[in-house]
């Protein structure tokens, strides 16, 4: 799928899935760099809210680790350039004004999961696009750990299998994470506007 049928993709449906948008080295060299961070107690559990509002969560059980912009690793600076042509695609054929991407690595332990919400935080709307690259490897149906999308016409489930990437609309598309019986690592991101 290139890059202008995934903005074609994402114009008609608000949501689109790519299989194999990362290739296989890419995605072994961030999964490393993820369970090295890992390693070295650098992924903190996550929490949820801002500023006065940000709590350790219960609705989610992943430790997560934000990439810095400023000074990327080699895996993330190509991960980085493979997004920006995502966000120029969508500027051009939708006119979302994405000015930047905001990712962190997740890696969700066994039993790990995040419950129903939006990525829109209720202060403020500059996510605009939310974007999940799975690091997985081969992944199978029965492992569970499926990112469940509530669509209008019902739940679509997509297997974070290593390569595929997952965009929706951040204020849009309802999601969760459904608990695994493995490990799960991915990398969310989020296109922003100002
Ligand atoms: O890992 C996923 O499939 C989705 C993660 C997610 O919903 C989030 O971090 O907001
Ligand atoms: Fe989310």
């Amino acid at each position: 799928m290139d890059i202008d049928a995934i903005a074609q993709a994402l114009e008609a449906h608000s949501w689109c899935v790519v299989p194999d948008f990362l290739d296989k080295r890419l995605t072994t060299a961030l999964a490393e760099e993820c369970r090295a961070f890992d390693a070295g107690a650098s992924l903190v559990p996550a929490s949820t809210g801002r500023g006065a509002g940000r709590q350790r969560s219960a609705l989610r059980g992943d430790r997560t680790r934000w990439f810095e912009p400023d000074c990327p690793t080699a895996a993330q600076a190509d991960f980085f350039s493979r997004m920006d042509a995502v966000r120029v695609a969508l500027n051009r054929r939708l006119l979302l004004g994405l000015e930047d991407l905001e990712a962190h690595y997740a890696l969700y332990p066994p039993g790990a999961g995040y419950m129903r919400h939006l990525d829109r935080f209720r202060d403020d709307d500059a996510r605009v696009m939310s974007a999940v690259a799975y690091l997985n490897g081969e992944w199978h149906d029965t492992d569970g750990g499926h990112l469940r999308l509530h669509l209008p016409d019902g739940p679509h489930d997509v297997v974070p299998r290593g390569g595929t990437l997952a965009l929706f609309l951040s204020a849009e598309i309802e999601h969760e994470v459904l608990p695994a019986s493995r490990e799960r690592l991915s990398i969310a991101g989020w296109f922003r506007r100002r």
